[in-house]
């Protein structure tokens, strides 16, 4: 039976070792990011996101996010190159904001937060599926970009066009034809470094590819994200937001970048 987590007071990022005690572990995500104390790496190839639009499929409320679903029978919509060996085909996307719009991202910059983080997720076509690929140590390769305040972003409003239809904690709706590529900013210059999953389980599974540009987002459409509910139809409702883990130790770990 899986264990019940959240974001509040009494089941938030502060109590997730009693029952995940790999919270405390060697890599967790996220970090704070330090460009000054990155390394240029020349061997990392430019990133490469091949998505096909055909592949989206839904949009759901899992309670934590909400996430955008696609086909991941074939290699419809992947990524290659950048730290990554081989080919990972992306599985879902989904975003963590803030209460209000000084805080929300998970991966910060030198201390400063943004008001939302997307989470592009892909699994290592090495391994037979996403559920084997979960728990291993290059089993994942997670695309994070940053949304910052300033002009509406069109292409996201499609996502927030559907947020009536997903209000409650396990709604789902059809949200076909979308292509993230038109989420990503112009330049794909990136941090890596080898973390976790930001929620429970918590697997040390992740390697992270963190977007320097970020995209933009209104703080209308931020007020949209806000709309979501942590909480199943007929429950109390609990506003979505503040779904995001604080940065974590380094302990050790090198971030690279793809860019001087
Ligand atoms: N924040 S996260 O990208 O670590 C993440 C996942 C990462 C890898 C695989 C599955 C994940 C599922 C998530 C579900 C909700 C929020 C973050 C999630
Ligand atoms: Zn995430």
């Amino acid at each position: 039976m899986s264990h019940h987590w959240g974001y509040g007071t009494n089941d938030g990022p502060a109590k997730w070792a009693d029952h995940f005690p790999i919270a405390n572990g060697p890599r967790q995500s996220p970090i704070n990011i330090v460009p000054s104390q990155a390394q240029f790496d020349s061997s990392l190839k430019p990133l490469k996101l091949q998505y096909d639009a055909s592949t989206s499929k839904d949009i759901l409320n899992n309670g934590h996010s909400f996430q955008v679903n696609f086909l991941d029978e074939k290699d419809n919509a992947i990524l290659i190159g950048g730290p990554i060996t081989g080919t990972y085909r992306l599985k879902q996307f989904h975003c963590h904001w803030g209460a209000s719009d000084d805080k929300g991202s998970e991966h910060t910059v030198d201390g400063v937060r943004y008001p939302c983080e997307l989470h592009l997720v892909h699994w290592n076509t090495k391994y037979e599926n996403f559920n084997e690929a979960v728990s291993k140590p290059d089993g994942l390769a997670v695309v994070g970009v940053f949304l910052k305040l300033g002009s509406a972003n069109p292409r996201l409003q499609k996502v927030l066009d559907t947020f009536d239809a997903i209000k409650a904690k396990g709604q789902q709706t059809t949200f076909l034809n979308f292509d993230p590529k038109n989420l990503l900013p112009a330049s794909l210059n990136f941090w890596t470094y080898e973390g976790s999953l930001t929620t429970p389980p918590l697997y040390e599974s992740v390697t992270w590819i963190v977007l320097r540009e970020p995209i933009s987002v209104s703080s209308a459409q931020m007020a949209k994200f806000r709309s979501l509910l942590f909480s199943s139809e007929g429950e109390q409702p609990c506003c979505m937001c503040d779904n995001y883990r604080p940065p974590q130790p380094l302990k050790g770990r090198k971030v690279r970048s793809s860019f001087k």
